[in-house]
């Protein structure tokens, strides 16, 4: 596997303008502000982390750029929808993916990708073509008819995250979709997320594995509701003038007051 380099984000993102847009976006719940005035841009294609400690603010933020929570104040599009006034029509365009996810564990792989498929609005003839395709890159032909229930971690990860992509979404966001594997079961989910970047598909990706933020074109880091850093994974540890992003999160999150 090799890893993009850090400028082929920034290559695309001349080419084709930013996906995400989010300007001072705000959420309170009552007093208090869970996500306070954060303002980035994401590139199509782009690897972009969203690092922060629990508490941070991260899933807020995330609920909010997928349309199922709305903001308080700032502004946000993505994939050219308007946060505010068109959260549904950014589910059209968008993937999700969590720690938990949607797959059915007492359906097998095949009727679950058949269930997303339908769900998504594709047609029959659609559907059978993208699952053949999908059991042939993930190496899962033989177990198109097991129970999504029966298989282990690693590959249901990497099943939840070709079915977020059948309706071929702008972007997807992983909201820690690697919890709980090695760091080689990880290691090779992230081929699936290349090879989705180098379609053009925007991953928008929470984590709180350091090597999967080594492995982002650029990564922002979360402080008590604002954006602390935002930059390339090696300008970061340069500008803390340190060896790992372990290193550069730890120096961050140390000032936190809302960890949880
Ligand atoms: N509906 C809500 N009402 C009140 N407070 C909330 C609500 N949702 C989240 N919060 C608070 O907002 C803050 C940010 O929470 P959020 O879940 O966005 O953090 P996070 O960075 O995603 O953390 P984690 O890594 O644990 O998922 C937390 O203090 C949380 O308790």
């Amino acid at each position: 596997m090799t890893n993009p380099p850090n400028n082929a984000a920034a290559g695309r993102a001349s080419a084709a303008g930013p996906v995400i847009t989010c300007q001072q976006l705000t959420k309170r719940f009552g007093d208090f502000v869970a996500v306070n005035g954060i303002s980035f841009e994401v590139a199509a294609g782009e690897i972009f982390g969203f690092l922060g400690a629990n508490g941070a603010g991260k899933t807020t933020a995330m609920r909010m750029l997928c349309g199922l929570l709305g903001p308080t104040e700032g502004a946000a599009t993505v994939a050219g929808c308007d946060v505010f006034r068109e959260p549904e029509r950014i589910k059209q365009h968008i993937g999700y993916m969590s720690q938990k996810f949607s797959l059915y564990e007492d359906l097998t792989v095949r009727e679950n990708i058949r269930f997303y498929g339908g769900v998504y609005g594709l047609k029959t003839a659609a559907i059978r073509e993208k699952t053949t395709a999908l059991l042939q890159r993930l190496g899962l032909a033989a177990e198109r008819d097991t129970l999504v229930g029966s298989l282990p971690l690693g590959w249901k990860q990497k099943l939840a995250f070709s079915v977020a992509l059948l309706h071929e979404p702008a972007v997807i966001f992983l909201d820690e979709p690697t919890g709980g594997v090695d760091p080689i079961t990880r290691r090779q989910f992230w081929d699936l997320i290349y090879e989705a970047a180098a379609r053009g598909v925007t991953i928008f990706i929470t984590t709180h594995y350091m090597d999967e933020a080594e492995y982002c074109d650029r990564v922002s880091i979360m402080v008590d509701g604002r954006i602390d850093a935002l930059d390339t994974p090696a300008g970061l540890k340069r500008q803390f003038g340190v060896a790992s992003m372990d290193e550069v999160f730890l120096h961050l999150a140390r000032g936190a007051k809302n960890v949880e």
